[in-house]
Parts: structure tokens; sequence; C-alpha cells
């Protein structure tokens, strides 16, 4: 007799990150309310809604960014591979490791492009010089710069454009080798031409990273993400695979947001 059911059965799904009943606090001013939500490993989720909502927010509570200012507090679960990394004695600079971010402007440290890749390997990991040399052109082709910064590795990453400068950073974000990478509006200062090789590079890299993308062009959600999460005021309204959300969404609320007849 045939066993077919394993052949069947889809494939487990595996979750980077679990958050769980999770509120974030400004002081007194509650940014983020309950949410529930699991990332899926290897997959682009992305983060939608109208201005103020709290996209950034989550975003931000995923890697403990927040941490750095005071008076922010997040209470819940964020789990990150089955571990809490909301507990005190989370290493906060290991876990931006595994768990890198970009922001919405590009911002190159003001050294090298070299040097900015470098820089944070270094705080890692100790190569020699030629491991370095690897590393760097390793993280620059990943993001898709090589053959635009090979010639000038000593120049200054402020040389470059905007474009070049945001892919920079995302090479300085993949060359420490995290599992997860959060950008944050990662297009939104950039003109089409670079943002579409931005979505081209997030297609490339979702294979071997897991991405959460907060965005404000419903457009780039749709092109490259496989699950979409909708927030309003600190909740999430709806969250899915991203053709169910923008083809079929459940609740009335995403719809007018996904049609645009909301505000
Ligand atoms: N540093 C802060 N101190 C106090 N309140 C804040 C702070 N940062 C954000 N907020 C508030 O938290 C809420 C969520 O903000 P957040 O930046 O996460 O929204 P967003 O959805 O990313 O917005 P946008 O699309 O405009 O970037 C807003 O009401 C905002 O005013």
């Amino acid at each position: 007799m045939n066993d077919t059911t394993s052949q069947n059965a889809p494939a487990a799904v595996k979750n980077a990150i679990e958050v769980r009943n999770l509120n974030f606090f400004y002081g007194s001013f509650q940014g983020l309310q309950n949410i529930n939500l699991d990332i899926e490993e290897g997959k682009v989720t992305a983060f939608i809604g109208p201005s103020g909502c709290g996209k950034s927010t989550l975003l931000r509570t995923l890697n403990r960014m927040y941490s750095l200012y005071p008076g922010q507090r997040a209470e819940g679960e964020i789990n990150f591979y089955g571990q809490n990394i909301l507990t005190p004695d989370q290493d906060v600079n290991l876990l931006r490791s595994r768990i890198g971010m970009v922001f919405q402007k590009p911002t190159p440290f003001p050294m090298s492009i070299y040097e900015n890749i470098a820089f944070g390997v270094r705080l890692y990991e100790k190569l020699s010089r030629s491991e370095m040399d690897e590393r760097v052109e390793w993280a620059l082709n990943k993001a898709a710069l090589w053959n635009e910064a090979k010639d000038k590795l000593n120049q200054s990453g402020l040389s470059l454009s905007g474009g070049q400068q945001q892919r920079l950073c995302i090479a300085r974000g993949v060359a420490v080798k995290p599992s997860v990478m959060l950008l944050d509006e990662p297009t939104s200062a950039l003109d089409p031409i670079s943002t579409g090789k931005i979505e081209e590079l997030i297609n490339e890299l979702k294979h071997e990273y897991t991405i959460a993308i907060v965005t404000h062009n419903m457009q780039q959600a749709a092109r490259v993400s496989d699950y979409t999460a909708y927030m309003y005021l600190g909740s999430l309204i709806e969250y899915g695979k991203t053709d169910e959300i923008f083809i079929k969404p459940k609740r009335k609320e995403t719809e007018d947001y996904i049609t645009g007849r909301f505000g």
C-alpha cells in the first residue's frame, strides 16, 4: 500500500517570529493594542495602514529598537525562533545582529563604502583582511551594488546616490548575516528606478532572509509581499496572504482602505 499522506501534506509552515498579546507604550500613550501575528520564515510580510496606525512602532519592537529610548516599553511576547526577546536578559546587540533594520532615509556612516560594511561585521566576527574583502564583496553583491561600487570602495558612502546609499544600507544589514531584515519604508525617499531596484532586491533576498516591510505604498505591498497586515489606530485589523487581503479582504475596514475609500 502506498503511503501518499506525507507526499500530499502541505509543507509545514515555520515562523521566524511569533508576536503574542503585544502592547506598546510611549509613556502613557498606548501605541499598539494586543497584537498577535506570525511572521513566516523566508517570506515577505508587509505592514500597511494610514499614517500613525503603528506600523513603524510594531517594526521597531521586533528588534527592540525602541529600548534605546527611555519611557518606551513593550508588554507581551515576541518569540524569535521560540525565544521571547522582550525579557530583560535579552542581549539587544546580539538580537540586532540577527534581526537587522533598514530605515526610511538612507543612513550610511560617514566613512568609506568598504568601512560601512566592515564596521558592523567587526563587532561580531574576527575576520582576516582577505575574509573581510570577501564579505564586503558578498554583501555588496547581495544588495546588487557591487558593479556600481567595486571601483570606489574607498570613497565615502555619502558620495553615492540616494538609491545606492539605500542599497549600501541593505548591504550593511546583510553583511552580518541576520536571519530577519526589517525594512521601514525603504523606498519612500527614492525615485521610481531606485525603488524598482530595491523591490527586485527584496524578491531576491527573501530566498535567504525573512523580511518585514513597512510601506505606505499599497502597490508596493501587493508587488513584494507574501503576507499583509492591515493596521489601524494601533490594532491589527486583518492579517493574511497578500492576495487575499488585496482581492478578498474579510473586514470592511480593510476593503475601504485598500480601495481608497478611507480618509
Ligand atoms: N516617540 C514617540 N513618542 C510618542 N508617541 C509616538 C512616538 N512615536 C510614535 N508615536 C505615536 O504612536 C503612534 C504610531 O506611530 P507610528 O510611527 O508607529 O505610526 P506609522 O503607522 O508608522 O505612521 P507613518 O505611516 O506616518 O510613519 C502615533 O499615534 C504616533 O503619534
